[in-house]
């Protein structure tokens, strides 16, 4: 893989943002991770950014990108997105965020199975670069790559992006689930149904269905939904132990982003009558109106139903 040295700018350096400036560094290029904590204007390291990488958690992104705004860049620059998460003001995913503020500039969207602590240790890896202008999807393709990091192309960004965003939702379910030790076929049936309800968001969002059986979807799903590194993970895994969403939160390393992505959630599936029940009971139980055990029975009781919301009729029986 040979390609010139790009100047890349990561800004947010968490423990996404971290790793990822690892990765690019890896290759050669020239890498500048910035934090709001960190001692570099946001300005100076813009200068010249061929790729501008935001791994900000969702509750930064918009004050982030007003920043960037304001500030010099090349028209040129390529704006990629790693946050998993919905703005609930406007339920817009980080990258029409970041297309609203500039809209003349191409926006890529980072996503797939990417645990940052595994990431960090050189595991391997696999992930997805998806934007409408494949050129710029494609750079950034070349700047990540490696032999541990590898990276594909995908043109369905919302896709790719919703995935990612509403697995952390079933991730907390899948939490929940092993907290309760409630045994293997529980779990397998949480995932694949949860990945039914992403499916339903997802294309009445206009993402295309078969993005969800990739990495950024199914693979993202089970690597989240079957990992303590997993902060949505844990955080459904210490609900079932009966501890309150404020004390985990107050202890749990990094940003769980189902919290508030799950509230987002079912703003949208109300406007728009999408039954996602698994996502519902996660909600209720965020709220405190359900115990685990509760939302749990409240699941296993649903009315019977098929199994697929659009079965042709004379094939069912
Ligand atoms: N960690 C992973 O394995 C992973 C993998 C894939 C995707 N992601 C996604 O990447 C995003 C970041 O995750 P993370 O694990 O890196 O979280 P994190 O460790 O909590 O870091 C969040 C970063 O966002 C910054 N930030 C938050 N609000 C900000 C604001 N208003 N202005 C400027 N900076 C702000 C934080 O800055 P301060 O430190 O100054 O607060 C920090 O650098 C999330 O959406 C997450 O879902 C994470
Ligand atoms: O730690 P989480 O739950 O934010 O998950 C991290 C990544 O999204 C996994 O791909």
């Amino acid at each position: 893989m040979s390609q010139s040295v790009k100047s890349v700018v990561i800004l947010g350096a968490g423990a996404w943002g971290t790793a990822l400036a690892k990765l690019a560094a890896i290759n050669g290029n020239q890498v500048h991770l910035w934090s709001r904590q960190g001692s570099q204007s946001l300005v100076s390291v813009l200068e010249n950014a061929h790729i501008v990488l935001s791994a900000i958690s969702m509750q930064g992104v918009r004050d982030v990108a007003s920043v960037v705004q304001s500030s010099p860049v090349s028209p040129e620059t390529i704006f990629v997105t790693a946050t998993k998460g919905l703005e609930p003001k406007t339920t817009y995913t980080p990258s029409q965020i970041w297309q609203e503020i500039f809209p003349n500039h191409p926006v890529v969207v980072l996503s797939g199975p990417n645990l940052s602590q595994e990431i960090v240790r050189e595991l391997p890896a696999a992930t997805v670069v998806a934007s409408k202008n494949i050129n710029a999807a494609q750079s950034v393709q070349l700047v990540f790559s490696s032999s541990r990091f590898r990276v594909y192309t995908n043109p369905d960004p919302v896709g790719v992006e919703l995935g990612g965003t509403l697995k952390n939702v079933i991730a907390i379910a899948a939490g929940v689930c092993d907290g309760l030790n409630l045994g293997t076929n529980a779990k397998a049936a949480l995932v694949t149904r949860g990945l039914t309800e992403i499916v339903r968001i997802g294309k009445n969002l206009g993402a295309k269905t078969e993005t969800f059986y990739g990495l950024s979807g199914l693979g993202d799903l089970l690597a989240t939904c079957n990992s303590p590194l997993s902060r949505n993970y844990q955080l459904g895994y210490q609900l079932a132990h009966g501890k309150t969403l404020k004390e985990i939160l107050a202890s749990l390393p990094g940003t769980a982003e189902g919290v508030n992505t799950c509230r987002v959630l079912m703003e949208i599936a109300q406007q728009r009558s999408i039954a996602i029940p698994i996502s519902e009971q996660v909600y209720q139980l965020l709220e405190g109106e359900v115990t685990p055990q509760q939302a749990l029975d409240q699941l296993m009781l649903r009315d019977i139903k098929p199994e697929f919301d659009d079965f042709p009729k004379e094939q069912m029986w």
